[in-house]
């Protein structure tokens, strides 16, 4: 080693990046040219720090009970960034260094070391990775895990130490003094480091606080505009402010019994012990939850209770003619379930809440959301909600409208056009039923919280403005030639084969990375122990899910022709959601993977479309 400041097999004191917390460690070596030392706590744990990271251990009080030990050392009281256990198992080491601080600093000094805190950066050391291992169908051995997970093996067996990391700043923080805290002060606060990623301060999405305001209000009044409009002989974005009808007309009892019958019958077959349990992906807490996924069973029964109720001589336009009343009961039960979930969340443990998901401001965070998995015993509500009453609602929706097109057209037989949007959207629904434990790999499901955005956009959002190409058709017909049929058949068909084997290719790699079936496929290592897909449907673009699901919705907009823009409305939106969509999955991706995920954006070049964008 050079002749520098610390010297190979020094004790010194080691800065936990990003973090007051000074723990004992070895020098291992220096590198001349990065100016980085790298050094070993004493669980096994080794990072590269920086010559201001590290002290003298002279420097350091004793203190005979605590002093001396490393982070993984100090089993009963608290846990170290460096020794998270699996009650923190996906966490990245920067994430808990943050909220350490949130933890430790007085407010004065919080942001600052804060910020610093989520300048750092987690990527895999290069000569423990080598490069051969980086694109060639060496999928991690065990399932996708986390740094905390390899700390726990490195503690058992420092000698093979894989998980090596190399945590820099992304900016040198120049003057970046720290306020030595003696270890020993903070060992009960330690101890609340792994339940705290919620208050780590994270970019506010969607517009932010005033964002937050204009959402709640324009959703509501965006979908009451549409379902005003699509009863209109000529539906025009130019029919503004669209006649309103009067106020008691939003409100039916009647409509409102029949959406609760429809929320418990569905929550009925959600809880019957029939279907498999599936398990979700690990939680930060290490955690697996089970999901009864009975979807596709809850469709066909759905489907056997609306032939029933049709032969029994009941009227299913009464969806048709009562939409308004119904989307309002749905939002009703949407925004009373928003402010359950709000409350509920006050009361939730800091590790339930989902990232990000304590933003502080009130009205953001019941927007978006605080609780990651918000379950009364093992009845999940989100899961629920985002597969089961909107989206079989959708279909029910749908099917009411061929009738209701049949009724006010006097068919025998609904259109080509309707049928089309019918079947189109059937398989669709029926697709994310039948694969429902896909779902668990969606970042809805792993990194959303659930709030007003998700309840509203399941509950009122999905079947009241899926459906619009349908209820569009009852009183719009287009009828549809041969080629234009054949060709949209097509369109639907390759969209669909995209995004169901993309969707699939990703599922079956994030729950068994080794997957035999899946040993031709390149990857990419990240520091976090998961690796990402690199060939395959995920090397084409980076979403090619969100491809097959555009090409699908322009399917679904082409049978309503071209006389309106109503019917293009939910292609219009699905572009703005998906851009947006991946962007917020981008900035996600970016933080739990760090270079991994730079590297990945380099090879795989395209975001959604080929060549295009
Ligand atoms: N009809 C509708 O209204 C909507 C439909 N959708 C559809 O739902 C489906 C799910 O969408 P969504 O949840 O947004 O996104 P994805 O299913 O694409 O999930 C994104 C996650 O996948 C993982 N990932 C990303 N790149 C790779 C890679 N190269 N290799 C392995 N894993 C990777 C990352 O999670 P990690 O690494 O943590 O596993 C990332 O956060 C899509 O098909 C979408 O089209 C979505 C929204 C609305
Ligand atoms: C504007 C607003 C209120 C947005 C909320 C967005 C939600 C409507 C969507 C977010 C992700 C969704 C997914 C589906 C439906 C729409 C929402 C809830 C989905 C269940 C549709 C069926 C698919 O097969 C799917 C399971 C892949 C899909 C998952 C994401």
């Amino acid at each position: 080693m050079p002749s520098v400041k610390y010297q190979r097999g020094d004790m010194v004191m080691g800065r936990w990046p990003g973090s007051s917390l000074y723990y004992e460690v070895k020098v291992l070596s220096f590198d001349a040219k990065s100016q980085l030392y790298t050094v070993i706590y004493k669980d096994g744990t080794e990072l590269e720090l920086r010559e201001q990271d590290i002290k003298n251990a002279a420097g350091f009080q004793t203190r005979s009970r605590s002093r001396s030990r490393s982070p993984g050392r100090r089993r009963s009281r608290s846990r170290s960034p460096a020794r998270t256990t699996r009650r923190t198992s996906s966490r990245t080491a920067a994430a808990v260094a943050a909220a350490a601080i949130t933890e430790n600093a007085p407010s004065s000094r919080r942001d600052a070391r804060l910020k610093e805190a989520l300048e750092v950066r987690l990527s895999p050391l290069d000569q423990t990775i080598p490069a051969e291992n980086n694109s060639n169908n060496k999928h991690e051995q065990k399932e996708e895990n986390n740094t905390a997970n390899k700390v726990n093996e490195v503690e058992a067996e420092p000698e093979k130490n894989q998980s090596r990391y190399n945590l820099r700043r992304r900016k040198d923080d120049g003057d970046a003094k720290q306020a030595e805290v003696k270890p020993e002060q903070l060992e009960e606060k330690e101890a609340k480091l792994a339940a705290a990623p919620a208050a780590i301060p994270t970019p506010l999405d969607f517009g932010g606080k005033i964002g937050a305001y204009f959402w709640l209000l324009f959703l509501p009044a965006w979908v009451l505009f549409v379902v005003l409009q699509v009863n209109l002989e000529d539906p025009s974005l130019a029919n503004f402010p669209p006649p309103l009808p009067p106020l008691e007309t939003f409100w039916d009892a009647q409509a409102f019994g029949f959406v609760v019958l429809w929320m418990l019958f569905q929550a009925l077959i959600y809880i019957l012990p029939i279907g498999r349990l599936s398990e979700g992906m690990p939680l930060r807490t290490g955690e697996r939850l089970k999901y009864r996924t009975n979807g596709f069973f809850a469709i066909l029964l759905s489907s056997v209770l609306a032939a029933a109720a049709v032969h029994q001589g009941f009227d299913l336009t009464y969806i048709h003619s009562h939409f308004l009343q119904l989307a309002t009961a749905s939002f009703l039960i949407s925004a009373l379930l928003s402010i359950y979930l709000f409350v509920r969340s006050r009361y939730a443990a800091p590790e339930h809440l989902a990232f990000g998901g304590n933003s502080g401001h009130v009205l953001y965070d019941f927007f978006k959301g605080r609780e990651l998995n918000p379950r009364v015993k093992s009845f999940d509500l989100k899961f629920f909600c985002e597969m089961r009453p909107g989206l079989i609602g959708w279909c029910l929706i749908n099917f009411a409208m061929a009738l209701a097109e049949m009724k006010l057209q006097g068919l025998d037989a609904p259109s080509y056009s309707m049928i089309l949007v019918n079947l189109f959207q059937l398989l669709y629904v029926v697709d994310g039923l039948w694969n429902e434990e896909a779902i668990l790999t969606t970042m809805d499901l792993m990194h959303d919280g659930f709030g007003f955005m998700l309840a509203f956009g399941d509950l009122v959002w999905v079947p009241f403005t899926y459906t619009l190409q349908a209820y569009y058709l009852v009183s719009h017909p287009n009828p549809l030639s041969l080629p234009a049929l054949a060709t949209i058949v097509t369109l639907k068909l390759v969209g669909f084969y995209i995004f169901r084997t993309s969707n699939s290719q990703k599922n079956a790699f994030r729950r068994n990375p080794s997957d035999p079936k899946l040993s031709h496929l390149n990857t990419i290592p990240t520091a976090t122990g998961k690796s990402l897909l690199v060939s395959g449907w995920w090397g084409v673009v980076r979403h090619p899910n969100y491809l097959g699901d555009l090409l699908m919705a322009l399917a679904w907009s082409l049978p309503c022709g071209f006389s309106h823009l109503l019917p293009w409305y939910y292609m219009i939106y699905f572009i703005i959601l998906l851009v947006h969509r991946d962007s917020r999955d981008m900035t996600e991706c970016r933080r739990k993977y760090g270079s991994a995920w730079d590297e990945y954006c380099r090879t795989v070049r395209y975001r959604i479309i080929p060549g295009v964008y």
